[in-house]
């Protein structure tokens, strides 16, 4: 298979607007194949009839404007909890972790076979044979949860999916209580194994790498104190400390949301977009590109080329109050058709889970040298080393954390 990288903003453009449909397809990885729920047919599926059917359903039943707010409640309880997870299920939530890492582990290397057909025969690196035993664990995993939400559900008739969550009458819905509503009315459309593989894609797609970048804001933070104060600063101007920051409030708290873009710039969790491949002979930039072309884009180097940022490795958060980052020079979510679904939920997570940290705890690094920002290898551009940090409770805040 041919392979073109793209690491321009021009490039990018072209890609994604005159090619926009020729680019939509997604080549056949060997995790897409082994792994291949309904999961793969959102984020590596073929464009087409079906992979338009889950993408809707993602971005009208899952992550719209409207079912964001009606799981505003449990977005805000587990934040309060600390937790991720059911309640008492911290068996589930190890297993939960367990098969997260090795999906993490797995995809985040390499696999020859996915550029070299003959190496998917030998499998010299075993990934297939991971891949396989994965399979299996998730499956079950995900089976698992699916029936109990069913039996709940059973056991609760007057859950209603259309009235915002929080009424006193009823149980909190849950994106897993969505889908299998929709089950029940259209069947076909919804499976077992598309309920599973939308699970995984949304909780791959979405958990590491939001919380990949929170770790590396709070490493730029605690390298940059100054920016650190200004974001406790705004906070406390629009928050105050008597009560946790909420969704109302992430409108007003602007630096917060460009220390998020100016850490997304820096270290993008998925620095070469999903790849993309060509399903026709096109022209990029001037140059034939046959069809079944992989396309890559590099994001990390455009987010740091130095003709396009003023100091271009630095941490600046500023930058963008002077719109710095316009047009095709920061895409850490893609672009076109197959731009990512969860922006906006990705954002917010990312905004009320780093602004409740230093909202509510003073940070500081372990010794006197800056925190070592070496990347390492993964699904999402993790750090090389994990963060550690000391951390203690702003007195102003003791009271509110007492609450929680
Ligand atoms: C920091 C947070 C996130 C970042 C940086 C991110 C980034 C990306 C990128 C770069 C792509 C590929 C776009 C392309 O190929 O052009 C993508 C695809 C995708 N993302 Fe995200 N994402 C994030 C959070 C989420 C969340 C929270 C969800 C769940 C709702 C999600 C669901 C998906 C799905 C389903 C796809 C595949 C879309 C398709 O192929 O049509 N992502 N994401």
């Amino acid at each position: 298979m041919e392979v073109v990288v793209v690491s321009s903003p021009l490039a990018v453009e072209e890609c994604f607007t005159k090619n926009d449909i020729t680019f939509a397809n997604r080549p056949k990885l060997l995790a897409g194949k082994i792994l291949n729920y309904d999961y793969t047919a959102v984020g590596f599926s073929p464009y087409g009839e079906h992979w338009r059917n889950l993408r809707r359903l993602i971005s009208l039943e899952l992550v719209s404007a409207n079912r964001l707010t009606m799981f505003t409640n449990i977005r805000q309880e587990e934040r309060e909890r600390g937790n991720f997870g059911k309640d008492a299920a911290d068996e589930e939530a190890r297993q939960f972790r367990d098969i997260m890492s090795e999906i993490v582990e797995v995809h985040g290397n390499s696999n020859l076979g996915d550029y070299l057909p003959v190496f998917q025969w030998l499998d010299i690196q075993g990934v297939a044979k991971r891949m396989v035993k994965l399979r299996k664990k998730m499956d079950e995993f995900f089976q698992l949860l699916i029936d109990e939400h069913r039996k709940t559900n059973r056991n609760e008739s007057n859950i209603s999916l259309d009235e915002p969550s929080g009424s006193n009458k009823e149980r909190k819905k849950t994106l897993i209580d969505v889908l299998i509503s929709l089950q029940e009315t259209e069947p076909a459309l919804h499976s077992d194994d598309t309920i599973k593989g939308l699970v995984l894609a949304l909780v791959v797609a979405g958990t590491e790498t939001s919380a990949t970048t929170m770790e590396w804001a709070m490493a730029l933070l605690l390298n940059h104190p100054e920016a650190m104060s200004k974001a406790v600063a705004e906070i406390d101007a629009h928050v105050g400390q008597d009560r946790l920051l909420d969704e109302q409030d992430l409108p007003k708290l602007t630096y917060l949301q460009n220390i998020i873009n100016e850490t997304l710039r820096l270290f993008p969790p998925v620095p070469l977009l999903v790849p993309h491949e060509s399903s026709d002979d096109c022209t990029l930039c001037g140059f034939d590109i046959p069809r079944g072309t992989m396309l890559l884009v590099n994001l990390w180097t455009i987010h740091r080329d130095p003709e396009l940022w003023v100091d271009a490795t630095k941490f600046v958060p500023e930058r963008f109050e002077t719109g710095e980052g316009e047009g095709y020079k920061l895409i850490p979510f893609g672009a076109g058709r197959r731009v990512c679904p969860g922006v906006n939920l990705g954002r917010r997570v990312m905004a009320l889970a780093l602004g409740a940290l230093i909202q509510t705890f003073e940070w500081e690094r372990v010794g006197k040298e800056e925190i070592d920002l070496t990347e390492g290898i993964g699904l999402s551009m993790p750090k090389a080393k994990p963060l550690q940090a000391l951390c203690r409770p702003r007195p102003a805040t003791t009271k509110l954390l007492s609450k929680v």
